[in-house]
């Protein structure tokens, strides 16, 4: 961009603004997804781009200079959005000016191989594995976003060590898988699933032999964080006894009690429902030793992931009558979208489920409400737009969090250096003596695990010193990704 551009650019803006101060422009921008002529950022550059289209923002550690620097125009960003993101969040996009390639079901490995090589961001849900051999071949992918709560489905280590940063949306579909659940209470505790199926197939069959009230019954959480603790209110307003057991000590909800392991919740509540991370020690961690366990008669619930209930073991519970009946909404392998058939094919005991009475079976609907995607889309789109424009990572997880308040137009000849390195000592001196030649106005720098990110906002740059100060921190062993943004 040529400085006659940028003054240019700063008369558009200036004239947009009415005379307002440039900051709460650039706030409304982001919180409200305006047109892209409104953005701050449409008048920022970009270098720090490996071989690709020209205004790209990232260059991978063994990676050369870039050849020419293009000023960074939201057009230029790729964008790919798995498995039907909520329209919120393609529109919080779209209006940036991206591009956006939008599909509705996941992809097998192969396909996202080469879908995901030439994309800046990529935006999934639960389904998308993104491993390290999928991740390897991304070579322009500067930032993921989860759209939901679960994060299990990407390798956040492998991400992070190739500086490729990582969102999701924390608590927007908690309160969706909550109600999902005492509605399953409820309709497991009333065989509702299997009466409404005879109706169905025309046969009336009037029964009230073991079908309960819950009301003064227990109810044991397993992982009480966001949607464990929702639970445990709902549960508790409609008469429930609630225990919970949780690896971390936390305040109960209402007269609900912390109890001190796994084994003692098994065996006093009367529906067991999961809500716990897919992680090593939460692997089958519901299996025949926990079955055997519980109190007979009782429930189970998961809708969690599917990894953290041995599924042979819960068709034995079942078919033995320890266990009374069961909701599943996850399961080990799941179809990548919809028409797909739940068969042996995909997971070698779903005959066996199909086969269960009292067992609700549903596809992976907890988080699946109108609120809930509609939220979920405007955080995770927001985040995105942060990191790509401003490079703020605020709600990572699996980055340090860093941010610095927004470049404005009333701070010309700034640029904003960010260095995603190594996390091993003296880097920092380095950065600072490269820095060293203009004035760094303000800077912060954290780090997580074996992964540090610095922002630096400098001032007092020249358009052609921010290729030498770019080269100059490519030098750097320790860099893992180099961003100018100016
Ligand atoms: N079915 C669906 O559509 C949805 C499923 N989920 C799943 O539910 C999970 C839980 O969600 P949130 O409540 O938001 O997570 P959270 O992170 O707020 O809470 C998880 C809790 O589990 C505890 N925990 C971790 N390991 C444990 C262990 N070994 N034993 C006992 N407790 C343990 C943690 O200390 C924490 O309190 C997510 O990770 C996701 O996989 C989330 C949303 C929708
Ligand atoms: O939020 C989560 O972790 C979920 O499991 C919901 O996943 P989904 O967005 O329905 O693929």
């Amino acid at each position: 961009m040529a400085p006659s551009t940028l003054t240019q650019n700063i008369k558009i803006q200036n004239t947009q603004n009415n005379g307002e101060p440039l900051r709460r422009e650039v706030s409304r921008s982001l919180s409200m997804s305006t047109s892209p002529h409104e953005t701050f950022h449409q008048r920022k550059m970009s270098i720090g781009m490996e071989g690709t289209s020209p205004g790209l923002i990232r260059t991978k550690t063994t990676g050369a200079a870039p050849k020419q620097l293009k000023p960074f125009r939201e057009q230029d960003i790729k964008i790919l959005l798995l498995e039907n993101v909520n329209q919120t969040g393609r529109d919080i996009l779209h209006g940036q000016g991206y591009q956006v390639e939008f599909m509705k079901s996941s992809l097998p490995e192969d396909q996202l191989i080469e879908k995901i090589k030439d994309v800046h961001v990529i935006g999934i849900r639960s389904k998308t594995k993104l491993t390290s051999r999928v991740l390897a071949a991304a070579r322009n992918l500067i930032v993921i976003g989860c759209f939901c709560i679960g994060t299990n489905q990407v390798d956040l280590k492998y991400a992070a060590e190739h500086g490729i940063c990582v969102f999701n949306s924390p608590f927007s579909n908690s309160r969706s898988v909550a109600e999902l659940v005492i509605g399953e209470i409820i309709v497991l505790a009333r065989q509702v699933g299997d009466r409404s199926n005879e109706m169905h197939q025309g046969v009336w069959k009037k029964v009230s032999n073991k079908c309960w009230e819950i009301r003064g019954k227990t109810l044991g959480i397993i992982g009480y964080g966001h949607i464990g603790s929702q639970l445990s209110v709902l549960a508790e307003s409609m008469g429930m006894d609630v225990i919970y057991y949780d690896v971390v000590n936390l305040m109960a909800m209402g007269t609900a009690r912390q109890v001190p392991s796994l084994d003692h919740l098994l065996a006093n509540a009367d529906f067991v429902t999961c809500h716990v991370p897919e992680l090593p020690e939460t692997m089958n961690m519901i299996g025949k030793h926990q079955f055997d366990t519980m109190k007979s008669g009782s429930y189970l619930i998961n809708a969690s992931r599917g990894s953290v209930v041995d599924i042979p073991a819960l068709v034995a519970a079942m078919r033995s009558g320890k266990v009374a009946g069961a909701a599943l909404d996850v399961y080990p392998a799941e179809p990548a979208g919809n028409g797909d058939y739940f068969t042996n094919d995909l997971n070698s005991w779903a005959e066996d489920l199909r086969s269960l009475q009292n067992l609700i079976l549903t596809p992976h609907i907890g988080g699946s409400t109108e609120e809930a995607q509609s939220a979920i889309g405007v955080e995770v789109a927001e985040a995105l737009v942060r990191y790509v424009n401003e490079g703020v990572t605020v709600g990572a997880v699996n980055m340090p969090e860093v941010a610095l308040r927004s470049l404005t137009m009333d701070e010309p000849n700034h640029a904003r250096v960010i260095f995603i390195h190594q996390n091993v000592p003296g880097v920092l001196r380095r950065v600072n003596e490269i820095l060293g030649d203009h004035n760094v106005d303000k800077q912060m720098s954290d780090s997580r695990g074996d992964v540090a990110y610095l922002m630096a906002d400098i001032s007092s740059v020249k358009e052609e010193q921010v290729a030498a100060l770019y080269r100059e921190l490519e030098g750097l062993k320790e860099r893992v990704i180099t961003r100018i943004l100016y």
